[in-house]
């Protein structure tokens, strides 16, 4: 089988491409490389340096090779951002889409995994958040992912073009061996941005608003080891290989961090002191935002190995001390 896996070159399609290849895959990346690292990518891979949005380098793919599914990653996905810059992400998320579907119908190509969010919830009114409740966005990137699935819904009806949105929660840790992991440019990500103090490379976290109405006033989160997640891509792939419906999986652990529960275990992993000030809350940040991911452990056959938050940081503690600047040389 062979898979095209649209941002590849990042921190979820890097990790999603090796375990691909892990499991014997052949596997072709296409990134514009913009926020992704070409030192990322499984040098098995076949890589396209190019943008989905650029019509006639994504149909030379099609062209050039012979593909059996898209895994599709590319996106812009910082929540802050999308408040300041909204049509920025309705042009990448959205009409990047556009232009994946149309290629994919156009090439007969008729199985699509993507990334949604839990952003798509926004301020949730049950929680766990299952895949009924409704999707509300608190902000853009979440519209534009809600955007994407609407989509691909039609993309079915009219072509049979049949789907899996997987709506992530956090997304955190690395490759267990250090070799891969998360850099971003500038880095936005609680996680990340906690080790980079406990390291030294920052002075302070800052923690987005203490005044929420959560246990302890901090933003709570639900977290996703970054292998767990690849692992569930190439299961919703095994399921449209059977031939089923489309359908969106939550992926997350059922569990509620805190910001400051965060802290909390990154200084256990790292004996560090980690300061941190709690500052003004971010705008578009939902207060809470805990998955029931019991559809995907019962359909998909899901089942996360990292379950508690100290071994998911240590694996990012991990990739941190071994590349403190990233994947720059
Ligand atoms: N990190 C999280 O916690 C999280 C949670 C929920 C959903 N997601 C979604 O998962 C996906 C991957 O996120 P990530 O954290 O790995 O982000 P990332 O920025 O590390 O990866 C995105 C990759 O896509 C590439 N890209 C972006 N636009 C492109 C375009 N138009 N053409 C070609 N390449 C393009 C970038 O260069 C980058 O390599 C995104 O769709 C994001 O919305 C992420
Ligand atoms: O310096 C920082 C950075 C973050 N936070 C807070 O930490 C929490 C997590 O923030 P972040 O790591 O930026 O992730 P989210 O904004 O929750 O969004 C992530 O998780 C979403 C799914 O829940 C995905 O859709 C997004 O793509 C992904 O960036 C939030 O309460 C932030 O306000 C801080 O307090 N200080």
């Amino acid at each position: 089988m062979t898979i095209l896996v649209t941002g590849g070159a990042g921190y979820i399609g890097s990790h999603t491409t090796d375990r691909l290849i892990e499991q014997g895959t052949d596997v072709i990346v296409v990134d514009n490389l913009l926020t992704g690292h070409r030192a990322a990518i499984n040098p098995k891979a076949r890589f396209y340096e190019g943008d989905v949005r650029d019509r006639d380098f994504l149909e030379g793919v099609f062209t050039k090779e012979k593909i059996d599914g898209v895994v599709h990653f590319a996106a812009n996905s910082l929540v802050g951002e999308s408040m300041k810059d909204p049509l920025k992400y309705f042009d990448n998320n959205d009409y990047g889409f556009i232009v994946l579907l149309e290629t994919m119908v156009k090439f007969d190509v008729k199985k699509l995994v993507f990334s949604s969010t839990a952003a798509t919830y926004g301020e949730a009114k049950e929680i766990p958040i299952t895949e009924t409740t409704p999707q509300v966005p608190t902000n853009p990137y979440g519209e534009s992912k809600l955007t994407m699935e609407k989509f691909a819904h039609w993309a079915d009806v009219a072509h049979d073009l049949k789907w899996v949105a997987l709506r992530y929660f956090n997304v955190a840790g690395a490759k267990s061996d250090g070799s891969i992991g998360e850099d971003h440019h500038p880095e936005t990500h609680l996680i990340p941005i906690v080790l980079q103090v406990a390291s030294g490379k920052r002075e302070k976290l800052q923690i987005f608003g203490g005044d929420y109405a959560t246990k302890d006033g901090t933003n709570v989160r639900d977290y996703v080891h970054v292998i767990d997640l690849a692992d569930a891509h190439i299961e919703a792939l095994n399921y449209l290989s059977e031939g089923n419906d489309s359908s969106a999986f939550n992926l997350g652990s059922a569990n509620g961090f805190s910001n400051l529960e965060i802290v909390e275990a990154a200084r256990k992993v790292t004996k560090q002191p980690i300061p941190y000030e709690i500052a003004d809350r971010r705008p578009g940040d939902p207060s809470t935002l805990v998955a029931s991911s019991e559809k995907a452990r019962e359909v998909l056959g899901w089942k996360p190995n990292y379950d508690d938050m100290e071994s998911i940081i240590a694996t990012a503690w991990t990739w941190t001390q071994q590349h403190p600047n990233g994947y720059e040389k």
